[in-house]
């Protein structure tokens, strides 16, 4: 399948060993900050606890776990908990625009320039291989790095109010991915990453 057709609507982004693809705005029926503030008010936010090196701590950023499937993530067990009509709505607009599937997603909120994610792949093996995701930001704009795993390549996009980035093919084999704190005061930003649970 060539995820990045042209009637796909996403830009290929070059990348070694693997595909991205970004579209600037997603086509969406209501305005972006409609749709962060609901997402900020209908979301059942958890401050999750994950245990690094035998440590605990708190994580740096609110999230939720939607999906028809319970899932396993840096150590959580997440329950599946059906979709929203938001939520939707959101999925409908992303498989128009990428021509994948999905019956998950994850919500990431970062209350301001403190939150964060560290470098990690989706590699999952509930994701299969080469798994296709689909990650939609709302809100301020943060630097999504990605990081070779076997030589020093680093890469940055932008990841503006409104956009939608794919990682498919070998992405996750040899890219690890990741949002850094920032000294900047920076507003809210809400991602949703969609998956595919096979
Ligand atoms: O906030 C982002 O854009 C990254 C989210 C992410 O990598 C994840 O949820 O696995
Ligand atoms: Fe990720």
């Amino acid at each position: 399948m060539d995820l990045f057709a042209p009637q796909a609507g996403l830009l290929p982004l070059p990348l070694e060993d693997g595909e991205l693809g970004w579209m600037a705005q997603l086509p969406l029926p209501w305005s972006n900050a409609e749709i962060f503030a609901r997402l900020l008010a209908e979301t059942d936010w958890r401050e999750e606890t994950v245990v690094v090196y035998g440590k605990r701590h708190l994580q740096p950023r609110l999230s939720a776990w939607y999906g028809d499937k319970a899932y396993a993530y840096s150590g959580l067990r997440l329950q599946a908990t059906p979709f929203t009509p938001l939520l939707t709505m959101l999925r409908d607009a992303v498989e128009a625009a990428t021509a994948c599937t999905f019956n998950s997603v994850l919500l990431n909120y970062y209350r301001n320039e403190r939150d964060s994610m560290g470098m990690h792949s989706d590699d999952e093996a509930e994701l299969g291989l080469q798994p296709a995701i689909a990650s939609l930001s709302f809100g301020a704009e943060r630097t999504f790095i990605l990081k070779h795993k076997h030589n020093k390549q680093t890469v940055r996009v932008p990841l503006t109010d409104g956009s939608l980035l794919l990682m498919a093919g070998d992405t996750q084999q040899y890219w690890l991915h990741g949002i850094n704190k920032m000294t900047k005061s920076l507003q809210a930003r809400i991602n949703l990453t969609f998956r595919n649970i096979v």
